[in-house]
């Protein structure tokens, strides 16, 4: 087990999002966390991270290497960031500024981290290199790239120290279908290679039926039913996930096929 979630709460005042949620995440698994748009999906990933703003608050659990990551100070949080814990958003635009190329912000990254800088341009060329960009990408800004390949430099860059877990929240849901099914094979690949963990979110029952081993199914901030991959999408017991199964779009039989073997 790599990741362990333990009666997590996430409260504003007294309103509570994310209510009591304990779910283990193993070692280069991909776990998918799904449901309704605002039963809490972002608001628990961003606990995971201490990454909710000051107006909210986590309790409970979030134990990584045996230590709850929810009482880390801000210093140690910020070196578990990017090497331990590792998010790609929707909005992957917001992970650069357009003042800096892709290179600065790998450089200014693999700075904190304190990678010395003879090593630092090697990382940068294997690290585009793994998602399809060449060297000549290090030197353009953010808006010289298109979406896709924008989000590949986002994953590069959320890569670049091998992190343990990686989050990532609706990271396709801006891309067109086919571009959105390159980024995710592609996520695939680099998880086999280097074995982490995926927290995926995303509202397309079809990305969870093809990529993900284990489910979680979200309702109003708790966890309503959780399971292997077969055994949510073959044998759903909750009402709420077999009306989640029937409104996705149909699924070609293949598909269905290789996610049963
Ligand atoms: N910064 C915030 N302050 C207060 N409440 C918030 C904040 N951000 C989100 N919320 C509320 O928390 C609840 C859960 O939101 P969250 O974004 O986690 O849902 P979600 O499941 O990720 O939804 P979606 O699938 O649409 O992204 C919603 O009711 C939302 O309005």
């Amino acid at each position: 087990m790599i990741l362990a979630i333990e009666d997590l709460t996430v409260s504003h005042g007294e309103k509570i999002i994310v209510d009591k949620v304990s779910l283990t995440i193993d070692k280069g698994e991909w776990f998918a966390l799904v449901g309704q748009s605002g039963s809490g999906k972002t608001m628990l990933s961003q606990a995971v991270g201490q990454l909710l703003g000051p107006n909210l608050k986590a309790s409970g659990r979030v134990m990584y290497e045996g230590d709850n990551v929810l009482e880390h100070p801000k210093e140690k949080m910020n070196q578990l960031r990017g090497k331990a814990i590792s998010y790609i958003f929707q909005d992957y635009h917001g992970s650069f500024t357009p003042f800096l190329t892709i290179q600065q912000h790998m450089e200014e990254y693999l700075q904190t981290h304190s990678v010395q800088k003879a090593q630092r341009k090697e990382m940068i060329r294997e690290a585009l290199e793994s998602v399809g960009l060449d060297a000549s990408f290090a030197k353009r800004y953010s808006f010289q790239l298109s979406g896709g390949q924008l989000q590949r430099a986002s994953i590069a860059l959320a890569l670049l120290l091998e992190p343990d877990i990686l989050i990532a929240d609706e990271a396709t849901t801006a891309l067109d279908s086919v571009s959105a099914h390159r980024i995710l094979s592609l996520l695939q690949e680099l998880q086999q290679k280097t074995g982490c963990a995926i927290l995926f979110i995303t509202h397309d029952w079809r990305h969870v039926v093809r990529y993900s081993d284990k489910i979680a199914v979200m309702k109003d901030g708790k966890i309503i039913e959780s399971g292997t991959k077969q055994k949510l999408v073959h044998q759903p017991e909750h009402a709420y996930t077999k009306q989640l199964i029937q409104a996705a779009p149909t699924l070609p039989m293949r598909v269905m096929e290789v996610s049963k073997s």
